[in-house]
C-alpha cells in the first residue's frame, strides 16, 4: 500500500440506531485495481461505501483517501460516486443536466457551465456512448442507459477512484456485458474501481480482487472467488433477532 493509493480503511466499526452494522472492517484499493464488494442482502455493503465516502459516521477505525485522512480530505473531485439508478428521482432532468452535476466539485453551485465543464461533460457522455441523447429526459432511458448517465456524471469530474453501488442492478444481460466492457476500459485507462455487486457475473474478467462482507464483517479479502457466507445459509440478524417459526431475519 502506497501513501497515495486511492483507499485504505482499517478497523471500521459502525453502529446505526444503536445497532452494530460494520465490525472491524478493513478494505483497501490500490491504484489501477478493480475491487468487488460482495455480500448478501443486509451484509453492510452500502453502509460501508457510504462510510468510506464520509456519508455515514464511524465510531472506530481510520479511512484514508489518497493518503489523506477522511476528516481532512478535500479533493472530492478525485472520487466519483455512482449510486444505484433507482436512487435518482428527477425523471424530467435531462441526461446532460444530470451528468453536469458531476462538475460541482470543480465549480460553485448555480454558476453557468464554463468551457472546461462543457468539454469534460462532452467527453464523459461520449465515453459512455450517450452524447447523442444528451437532451433526453433521464426517466425515458433504459436501466442500462441510466447507469451510463450516472457513470458519465462521475467521470465528468475526472476522478481517480470510482465507487459504484450495484451498477448492474436492474440492467438486462446484454447491457450488463456492455457496462462491464466500459468499466474494463476505464480500469485499463488507470481508474481504480470499488464496485458493490451481488455476484461477480459479467464483471469477473475485469476484477482484480473481491472482498466479501457477511453480517458486517469481512470474510474474504484474498481469493478471486467469493468465500461462502455461513450466515447466508443459516440467517442470523445483526441484531440477533430471528423469527422462531421461519428462521428468517425479523
Ligand atoms: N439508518 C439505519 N439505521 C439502522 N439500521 C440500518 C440503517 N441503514 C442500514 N441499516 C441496517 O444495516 C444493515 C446493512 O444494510 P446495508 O444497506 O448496508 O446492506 P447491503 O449489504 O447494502 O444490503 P443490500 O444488498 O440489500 O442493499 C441492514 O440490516 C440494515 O437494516
Amino acid at each position: 500500500m502506497n501513501a497515495t493509493d486511492p483507499l485504505d480503511a482499517r478497523g471500521l466499526f459502525v453502529s446505526l440506531g444503536g445497532m452494530p452494522i460494520l465490525r472491524d472492517v478493513s478494505i483497501h484499493v490500490d491504484s489501477g485495481e478493480a475491487v468487488a464488494l460482495l455480500g448478501g442482502n443486509g451484509s453492510g455493503k452500502s453502509t460501508l461505501i457510504k462510510t468510506l465516502l464520509g456519508l455515514v459516521p464511524y465510531q472506530e477505525g481510520t479511512v484514508e483517501l489518497f493518503g489523506e485522512h477522511l476528516p481532512g480530505f478535500r479533493d472530492w473531485w478525485r472520487v466519483g460516486y455512482v449510486p444505484q439508478h433507482s436512487a435518482i428521482t428527477v425523471p424530467n432532468a435531462t441526461v446532460r443536466e444530470i451528468a453536469a452535476s458531476g462538475r460541482l466539485a470543480h465549480r460553485k453551485p448555480f454558476q453557468w457551465l464554463g468551457r472546461d465543464d462543457k468539454v469534460a461533460l462532452d467527453e464523459a457522455l461520449e465515453l459512455v456512448g450517450l452524447k447523442d441523447r444528451m437532451h433526453w429526459p433521464f426517466g425515458s432511458l433504459s436501466g442500462g442507459q441510466k447507469q451510463r448517465v450516472l457513470i458519465a456524471r462521475a467521470l465528468a469530474s475526472h476522478p481517480d477512484l470510482l465507487v459504484m453501488d450495484e451498477p448492474l442492478a436492474g440492467v438486462d444481460l446484454h447491457s450488463q456485458s456492455g457496462l462491464a466492457g466500459l468499466l474494463g476500459r476505464l480500469r485499463d485507462d488507470g481508474l481504480a474501481l470499488l464496485v458493490v455487486l451481488h455476484e461477480r457475473g459479467y464483471m469477473d474478467p475485469i476484477l482484480s480482487r473481491s472482498v466479501t462482507l457477511c453480517d458486517g464483517r469481512v470474510v474474504d479479502d484474498e481469493h478471486p472467488s467469493a468465500a461462502a457466507c455461513a450466515v447466508d445459509e443459516e440467517p442470523a440478524s445483526a441484531f440477533g433477532v430471528t423469527d422462531p417459526i421461519s428462521g428468517v431475519l425479523a
